[in-house]
């Protein structure tokens, strides 16, 4: 699939492929997604330890999807994300919502091989920052120069190789999240369990304060009584953050037979 043109311009880090794309959805779009999210069955939720969600589009398996028709309040967001992006094959067809309190998060991790291999995230309400780091593929293969200089046998040696090649991203309310390639395969995702996390070196920091006006945003992301950590941004998760990951399954199978 080529990337759209004016995709181009949305392209954050250095890592292949990461786009950042603020304010994908507007304020009155948020309200009615928040709603419909709220208004679906309690028994939609599942508790997990760090934080509840909600499955949608059928149940995902190594093989593929049983699927399940999504609500056209949600096709309205995959279609879009479909046609205006040009990233996926097809619309699509699964949406896996999250929801953190302040002080929760989700644990570095891979996406599972029955998706085609990209991700879309729309954000809702509180500002987050997401961590990218390599997994253990790329670093026990010794791909880049640094991983030659530290011994493999080190205990260490993940720690400063990780940091080394990690980065971060401030995913702030509204805005849409795509990672592929690279950035998709041989990294890890994931958030941490902290109401507070420093968002200094973010890829996308620009983009992210920019447009909802940086003078206006900064002092509220950065928490007043951080004073210890000086100039450091640190982002004060103050409310719930909700999340649509919205993927591919192209194996599908219709679920016609109620398990
Ligand atoms: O909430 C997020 O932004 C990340 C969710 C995620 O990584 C997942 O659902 O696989
Ligand atoms: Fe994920």
């Amino acid at each position: 699939m080529e990337m759209d043109e004016k995709l181009h311009g949305f392209v954050v880090g250095s890592v292949p492929t990461v786009i950042y794309i603020p304010e994908f959805i507007n304020d009155s779009e948020q309200t009615q997604l928040l709603n419909h999210i709220y208004q679906a069955p309690i028994s939609k939720w599942k508790t997990l330890k760090n934080r509840r969600l909600q499955n949608w589009g059928g149940v995902v398996h190594e093989k593929g999807l049983i699927s399940q028709d999504l609500p056209p309040w949600l096709t309205k967001i995959t279609q879009r994300i479909h046609e205006e992006l040009g990233i996926f094959p097809a619309a699509p067809n699964h949406v896996l919502i999250n929801e953190y309190q302040p002080d929760q998060g989700i644990m570095p991790h891979q996406d599972g091989p029955a998706y085609f291999p990209a991700a879309s995230i729309l954000s809702l309400k509180s500002p987050v920052v997401m961590n990218f780091t390599p997994h253990l593929k790329l670093s026990e293969c010794g791909g880049t120069a640094e991983s030659e200089a530290i011994p493999q046998n080190s205990e260490q040696s993940t720690v400063p190789l990780n940091s080394h090649n990690s980065f971060s991203l401030l995913l702030m309310p509204r805005s849409l999240l795509i990672f592929k390639d690279l950035a998709y395969s041989d990294y890890l995702h994931g958030i941490e369990d902290n109401a507070v996390q420093p968002f200094d070196g973010a890829v996308n920091l620009t983009e992210a304060v920019k447009d909802s006006g940086f003078n206006d945003l900064l002092p509220r992301l950065t928490c007043a009584e951080e004073s210890s950590s000086g100039d450091a941004k640190t982002l004060c998760r103050t409310a719930k953050r909700v999340s649509l990951t919205c993927r591919l399954v192209l194996k599908v199978r219709k679920n016609l037979i109620r398990i």
